[in-house]
This record gives structure tokens, C-alpha cells and sequence, in this order.
């Protein structure tokens, strides 16, 4: 399946000020790939994922789905604050999507426990969310989005309200998922070196209005990008990046 955002804009109106969002927003996420978004606070970032989702609609321009009879295909939100239900443990956490669906017990089972296992939760399918740790609740979080097979993952700023050391863990652990799934993949950041770590393209966006300042194609192999002999082109891709954010940024900074 592929995903077609066209000439999408969106703007704001509340009582004070009319705030144009987005505008003119051009691209497509091909089958089986991992597409970044990012750009400075305020670019419209999530406002375009929350879109792709169905979870809020354009004023403008349209997001439609190719390769699929489906009208509304299956899509998974991951979010920085992931949302466990307190009073189920993780392993009913992660099977939710699956209970909603209607999949048979033994197909609750089977998904629930290979998706577990996938984020390394195996062990703590018993365990409430009280018990976990940041990073943990994010596996569970992730393990819930896989569970449901989606055709489409989104996932905004999921590992941000992590530690550091969590965060590079969690993003590796990302790549290993990813490449085991080969998801169609929109993840929103603001991180850089998470985008050219992760991506296949990196949309950059600039901001007042959020469009589209540059599409980069990552064109390194998905697995050891951070090694040390892709060290060079590494830093060649986030300084391209970060030229093409760094004047939005600073303006961001200097309007709080
Ligand atoms: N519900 C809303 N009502 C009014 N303005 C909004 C609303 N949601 C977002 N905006 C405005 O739209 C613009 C884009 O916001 P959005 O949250 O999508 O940006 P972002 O790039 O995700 O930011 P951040 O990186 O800080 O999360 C901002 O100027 C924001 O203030």
C-alpha cells in the first residue's frame, strides 16, 4: 500500500488568531518504507501525522491510500506519552487492538505473545504499567501498535520523554523491529540523528507555514549506520539537515 498526502494544508482558527499550520504539502510513503519528519517546534509536525492518521481533517488538499481495497486501512499510533490502560498488565495491554478487531482467543494468544516477545517483554506480561519503567511502557506501547499487523505505523516523538541511554537503546531496538516487519513507517522528531539513523527519506519542514524545505534520501544500509566507517557520511547528512533547520530553529528559540 501506498500512502498519498496531496496538497494538504491546515489551519487553525480560534477566537484570537488564525494560524496556518500547513500548507501545500506534497509526498507520498511507499510500500514497506520509513519515512522521518522533522523540522523546529511549531512546523506542523504533528499536526501532519495526526492528519495521515485520520485523526484530524485537512482544510485543505486530501490523504488517500493506493494498492488497497480498503477505504480506511489499518493504522497504528505510537505517541510519546504512551497511554497503557493502568488496570490491565501488559500482556492485556498489548492484545487491546486485537480484542477490538474481534480475533479469536487462540489468534490473541499467538499475536499477543510473538509481539511480546518481539520488544523483548517477555517475562513481564503479568506486570502493570505502575511496575515498568519509561522504556518499558514504550515497549508495550510499540508491541500494542505491531500487534494489530497495521499497514501503516505512526509514531510521534516516541522515544523523547526517554533518557538518553534508553532513547539510543530504544531506537536500536526500533531498527531490529523495523527491519523484521518492514513496516510502513511516518515517525515525527525533532532529533536528527534519530532521522538519518532511521530513515529511508527525511522530510524536512520549515515553519509559519510548515511546507516542505527538502526531502533526503538516506542512502546508507539500514543496518550499521553508526558504525564507525559510516561515520563521516552520518555527519554529512545531519549537517545537511541541520543547515536546512538550524535559521526555523533559531526563530523558534527566540519565540518561546
Ligand atoms: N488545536 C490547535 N489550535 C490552534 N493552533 C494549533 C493547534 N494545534 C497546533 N496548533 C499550531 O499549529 C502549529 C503546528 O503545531 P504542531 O504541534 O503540529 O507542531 P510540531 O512541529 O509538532 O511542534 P512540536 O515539535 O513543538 O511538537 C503551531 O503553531 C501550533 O501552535
Amino acid at each position: 500500500m501506498r500512502i498519498v498526502v496531496e496538497n494538504v494544508a491546515k489551519t487553525f482558527i480560534d477566537s484570537k488568531r488564525e494560524v496556518t499550520a500547513l500548507q501545500n504539502i506534497n509526498f507520498a510513503i511507499e510500500e514497506q518504507e520509513f519515512v522521518v519528519l522533522v523540522g523546529p517546534s511549531g512546523c506542523g509536525k504533528s499536526t501532519l501525522l495526526n492528519i495521515v492518521g485520520g485523526l484530524m481533517s485537512p482544510t485543505d488538499g486530501l490523504v488517500y491510500f493506493e494498492g488497497t481495497n480498503q477505504k480506511q486501512p489499518n493504522l497504528a499510533i505510537v505517541f510519546q506519552e504512551i497511554a497503557l490502560f493502568p488496570w490491565r498488565n501488559v500482556f492485556e495491554n498489548v492484545v487491546y487492538g486485537l480484542e477490538e478487531q474481534g480475533a479469536s482467543k487462540q489468534e490473541i494468544q499467538e499475536k499477543g505473545q510473538h509481539y511480546i516477545d518481539m520488544v523483548g517483554l517477555n517475562g513481564f506480561e503479568k506486570a502493570y504499567p505502575k511496575q515498568l519503567s519509561g522504556g518499558m511502557k514504550q515497549r508495550a506501547g510499540i508491541a500494542r501498535a505491531l500487534s494489530v499487523e497495521p499497514d501503516l505505523l505512526l509514531m510521534d516523538e516516541p522515544f523523547s520523554a526517554l533518557d538518553a541511554q534508553t532513547r539510543t537503546l530504544m531506537q536500536e531496538e526500533l531498527l531490529t523491529i523495523w527491519n523484521r516487519t518492514k513496516l510502513s513507517t511516518l515517525y515525527v522528531t525533532h532529533n536528527i540523528q534519530e532521522a538519518v539513523y532511521l530513515a529511508d527519506r527525511v522530510i524536512v519542514l520549515s515553519r509559519h507555514p510548515g511546507t516542505i524545505k527538502e526531502i533526503i534520501r538516506i542512502d546508507m544500509p539500514k543496518t550499521g549506520r553508526d558504525s564507525e566507517q559510516n561515520r563521516e557520511q552520518f555527519e554529512k547528512y545531519s549537517n545537511q539537515i541541520w543547515d536546512l533547520i538550524r535559521h526555523d530553529a533559531q526563530e523558534a528559540l527566540l519565540e518561546g
